[in-house]
């Protein structure tokens, strides 16, 4: 027996879904007892070349070949983007199609109306290649972790960023170039802006809250920055600092108020998030019951989102053979509070440009003191002229004690500009304790260390 697919997108991820459905096909029918055969593939130019070598698989440029098909009975979708990809699925689960997604710009802007429209439909939504790439989190959230009250979730959850600021770190090269290169791996979105501007973390945020705290997380209640204001020099400074500058997606739940928020952010080197390199994710979580637990692998590229997207494809394909269907709506879940503005008190590395005359050190000095802020390491350096480049790194201030030292550092009058404000890691601190874990695993393994 056979079950047929179409699929929506030939780019990377969809190349590397018909190579490995292609390879697995045998051990697939082996486990499920149906073999999966990709039928039809839409793509928008049929003479363009295919990062794969199609063999049963038909091209088309027509929605309807693959939609209005009655022997598809499952429609894989990596096209990307909210239309026509959205308008393609609600069609596709409609007609009574189960569907597997990588969209993660859709499940977090239209989850409710496709998982609505899935369980009228009794029809299955999987889409766990939509975070991480590889690493499998959406299943052990929504499952093995489901008796746990997850209380945080810290991590590496953009590949494209985490390979730009890698490369600036290991190599001092510039920004445009490497963004270059992450394109060319296929890391990036169509649009990179999306992963340069935190906005593609900011979705699977989105999407990683909902299941975790069990709730309706909404994309604008994740406070947003990207790493376009990360320079050479701020790489440098961290490095001076014994730091790495890395994107970090961070939800947190305390009193039944969520606090969601992605930034560039200085991590130590000696903390395990800093070793995590290149396109490679990782994720920090801690439950009540399990304790704290670490995922970490390929977050992005073609074949790892492939694993990714078949395994979906083969759970559906059980489902199919038991004859079960799994959906779970949207409309039962409990919408919590979100704390928009409001960050957790820590360490800050500030840098700016001061006007390199006497006394004015001491006027920014001044500044820090009244607004309660004390400075934990100064850096200066002389840039040119008149202006002096100057990195300070705060102890532990809140965010209202941030506030007001910047806005007198603002009305000082000889601090011409604040060049960036980012968070400092922790060692130790709220969120899960990170080397408590590693040493966890070296106690109980210690071949490991
Ligand atoms: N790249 C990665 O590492 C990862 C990507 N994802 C997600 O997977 C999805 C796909 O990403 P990726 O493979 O990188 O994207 P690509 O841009 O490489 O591929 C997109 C594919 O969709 C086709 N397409 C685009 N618009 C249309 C349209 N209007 N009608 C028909 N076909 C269309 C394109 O056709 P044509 O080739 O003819 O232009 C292309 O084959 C996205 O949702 C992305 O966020 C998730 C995890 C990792
Ligand atoms: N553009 C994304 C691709 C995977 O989700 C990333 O860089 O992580």
């Amino acid at each position: 027996m056979k079950v047929t697919i179409g699929l929506l997108g030939c780019g990377t991820v969809g190349a590397g879904v018909v190579e490995l459905t292609r390879r697995r096909a045998g051990r697939i029918a082996d486990m499920t007892g149906v073999r999966p055969v990709i039928k039809h593939i839409l793509v928008r130019d049929e003479q363009k070349p295919r990062g794969v070598v199609l063999e049963g698989e038909r091209l088309t440029t027509r929605p309807e070949d693959v939609l209005d098909d009655p022997e598809v009975r499952v429609v894989i979708e990596t096209i990307g983007g909210i239309e026509p990809a959205r308008t393609f699925i609600l069609r596709a689960l409609r007609a009574g199609k189960h569907v597997v997604t990588a969209n993660k710009d859709l499940i977090a802007l239209h989850g409710e109306e496709i998982f609505d429209a899935a369980e009228a439909a009794q029809a299955e939504v999987f889409f766990e290649a939509a975070v991480g790439g590889a690493i499998p989190l959406i299943r052990p959230l929504k499952g093995c972790l489901t008796s746990n009250e997850i209380t945080d979730l810290k991590g590496i959850i953009n590949g494209t960023t985490n390979y730009i600021l890698s490369k600036m770190t290991e190599t001092g090269a510039g920004f445009d170039e490497v963004l270059r290169e992450a394109q060319e791996l296929g890391y990036a979105e169509s649009d990179p802006t999306s992963d340069v501007d935190g906005l593609d973390a900011a979705r699977k945020l989105t999407i990683l809250a909902s299941i975790a705290f069990h709730t309706r997380v909404r994309l604008d209640e994740v406070r947003v920055h990207g790493i376009r204001s990360i320079t050479a020099a701020d790489v440098a400074y961290a490095n001076d600092l014994g730091c790495v500058i890395k994107l970090l997606a961070v939800g947190r739940e305390r009193d039944g108020a969520l606090q969601l928020e992605v930034r560039p952010t200085l991590v130590p080197k000696a903390h395990p998030l800093a070793s995590v390199s290149d396109a490679f994710n990782a994720l920090f979580v801690r439950g009540d019951a399990a304790g704290d637990l670490m995922f970490f692998g390929r977050g992005a590229g073609s074949m790892p989102t492939a694993s990714a997207v078949v395994g979906d494809l083969i759970e559906v394909m059980q489902h199919l053979r038991m004859g079960i269907t799994e959906t779970r709506g949207s409309n039962r879940l409990p919408k919590k509070q979100v704390h928009a503005n409001q960050g957790p008190a820590g360490r800050y590395y500030i840098r700016l440009t001061a006007l390199d005359r006497p006394g004015v050190f001491a006027k920014i000095a001044g500044v820090f003191g009244q607004a309660g802020v004390s400075m934990e390491s100064v850096l200066q350096k002389r840039v040119k002229g008149e202006d002096a480049q100057i990195v300070i790194v705060t102890h532990a201030v809140s965010q209202g004690e941030l506030a007001a030292a910047i806005q007198g550092l603002k009305d000082l009058g000889s601090v011409p500009s604040i060049d960036n404000v980012l968070p400092v890691e922790e060692l130790e601190g709220e969120g899960p304790v990170l080397e408590d874990v590693m040493d966890d695993v070296v106690r109980t393994h210690p071949e490991l260390s």
